[in-house]
């Protein structure tokens, strides 16, 4: 079982421009692509990291905006797992 971080930690934890929501139990951030193409392109990219680490978001898409949204859902709230995902999906995003 994958440990809750403590509310408190949280804060301070969250990658550039992610927040919290449904009450501290969830994070999401709204990523903005140049196109319909870079984004679909990045959301197939990170499913595929998703099936590798066994974490999967919450992706929703409108063209060329993607909002995504991470939780532990066997936790029912916040580990380490989303941290590093969200991470990740900050990384390959780059700077949009
Ligand atoms: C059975 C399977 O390993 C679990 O359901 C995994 C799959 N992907 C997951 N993704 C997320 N976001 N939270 C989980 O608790 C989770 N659990």
């Amino acid at each position: 079982m994958t440990d809750l971080i403590p509310h408190d930690k949280l804060s301070d934890m969250l990658p550039t421009g992610w927040v919290l929501c449904d009450e501290g139990t969830a994070m999401e951030k709204t990523f903005n692509f140049a196109d319909f193409a870079e984004a679909f392109s990045w959301m197939t990219h990170m499913a595929l990291v998703s099936e590798k680490v066994n974490h999967h978001p919450q992706m929703l898409y409108v063209y060329k905006t993607v909002q995504a949204y991470l939780t532990t859902h066997d936790a029912n709230g916040i580990t380490e797992k989303d941290i590093t995902f969200a991470q990740k999906m900050n990384e390959v995003a780059g700077d949009v």
